[in-house]
């Protein structure tokens, strides 16, 4: 058993996203290594255009995520009132820079621009948020080349905890193209990590408690905090939270997850925590798709994927 899975006596094991998160830095910093000897730096370019702080602060976290493991990164900030010609003109002098290898569009941009239309805009080859319709298909027709970072911070997570997922049964809560719908997709292609049985289920659900019941595996995208409870769910599953959701003001301000943490982890085998689960896995499978976007652009082979 992996030694980021916390046990713990007559409560679910904790599934720790900060342990296998740099697990998966320190392989990256071991890649950018051996592309820096083949003169390949990659590099990563963000770009924010909104006012929400929260989004600034992911943007600080990514940047610094990047100095950690040698990745070179730019930061491109636009005033939320500029033109929308001047997102798309930055995005393609990006698409155009040999220097830059991935480019991360921070969402939600500023309500005056077409995110869609922006996000169609990047180059597919530099596209490591895997947003753009190319890869998309490319996940869905089970082809996949750079697949969105919090489903593969996901997938990697329930590999660590020892879940079988050939044939497990799993639910995800949330249809969203950011994680409900890619997760699916990745969990439902053929595969050792993969070959699932997935359910997706969404606001229109019928009966959300009597699918995350059954299921051997929850994963919960919803973005309501604490929306599934202990009695919601089955001893012997695993829960995996990607839900963060701030509560409270000033010192009493803390961020909680789209699943009720005491109840459940009273009934389930396995959960992981909010904060230190799924967003440290998003942030870190944000450096691997770089590294390999460098790879490939660069034609450097790399031993692993
Ligand atoms: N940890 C991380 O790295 C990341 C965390 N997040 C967090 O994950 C959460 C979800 O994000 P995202 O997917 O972008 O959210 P969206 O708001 O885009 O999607 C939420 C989904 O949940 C569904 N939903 C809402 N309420 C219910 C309900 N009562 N019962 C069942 N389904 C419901 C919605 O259904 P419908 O489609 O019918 O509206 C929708 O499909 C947020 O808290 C976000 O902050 C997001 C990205 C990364
Ligand atoms: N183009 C784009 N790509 C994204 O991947 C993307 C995005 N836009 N917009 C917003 C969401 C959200 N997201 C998170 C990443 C890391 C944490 C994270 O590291 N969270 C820490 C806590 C951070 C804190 O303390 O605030 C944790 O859960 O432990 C959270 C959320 C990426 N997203």
């Amino acid at each position: 058993m992996s030694e980021a899975i916390k046990r713990r006596a007559d409560r679910a094991d904790v599934i720790d996203g900060e342990a296998v998160a740099a697990q998966v830095r320190e392989t990256v910093a071991e890649t950018v290594e051996r592309l820096q000897s083949a003169g390949v730096t990659p590099g990563l370019a963000t770009v924010l255009m909104s006012d929400d702080p929260a989004s600034e602060t992911y943007v600080r976290m990514k940047q610094r995520d990047c100095a950690d493991v040698g990745i070179e990164s730019r930061h491109v900030e636009l005033d939320t009132d500029a033109p929308q010609s001047e997102l798309f003109e930055t995005i393609e002098e990006l698409n155009d820079d040999p220097a830059i290898d991935g480019i991360l569009i921070q969402r939600p941009l500023t309500d005056s621009v077409d995110e869609p239309a922006a996000l169609r805009r990047v180059d597919p080859a530099k596209d490591v948020d895997g947003f753009h319709p190319e890869n998309v298909g490319r996940l869905v027709t089970g082809d996949p080349r750079f697949v969105p970072c919090t489903p593969l911070g996901i997938q990697r997570l329930l590999v660590e905890a020892g879940v079988e997922l050939p044939g497990a049964d799993v639910v995800v809560v949330g249809r969203s193209e950011l994680v409900g719908k890619p997760l699916a997709n990745l969990l439902l292609n053929r595969g050792d990590d993969a070959d699932a049985t997935v359910t997706v289920c969404h606001s229109k659900t019928d009966d959300l408690a009597a699918h995350t019941a059954r299921a051997d595996v929850v994963v919960v995208a919803a973005g309501v905090p604490e929306l599934v409870t202990g009695e919601m769910l089955s001893s012997g599953s695993t829960v995996i939270d990607v839900g963060i959701n701030a509560v409270g003001e000033g010192d009493d301000r803390k961020l909680i997850g789209d699943v009720d943490y005491e109840s459940a982890s009273q009934v389930v085998d396995a959960i992981t925590p909010v904060p230190g689960g799924v967003g440290p896995m998003t942030r870190a499978m944000l450096l691997k798709n770089t590294v390999q976007a460098a790879a490939r652009q660069a034609d450097v082979e790399l031993e692993t994927e």
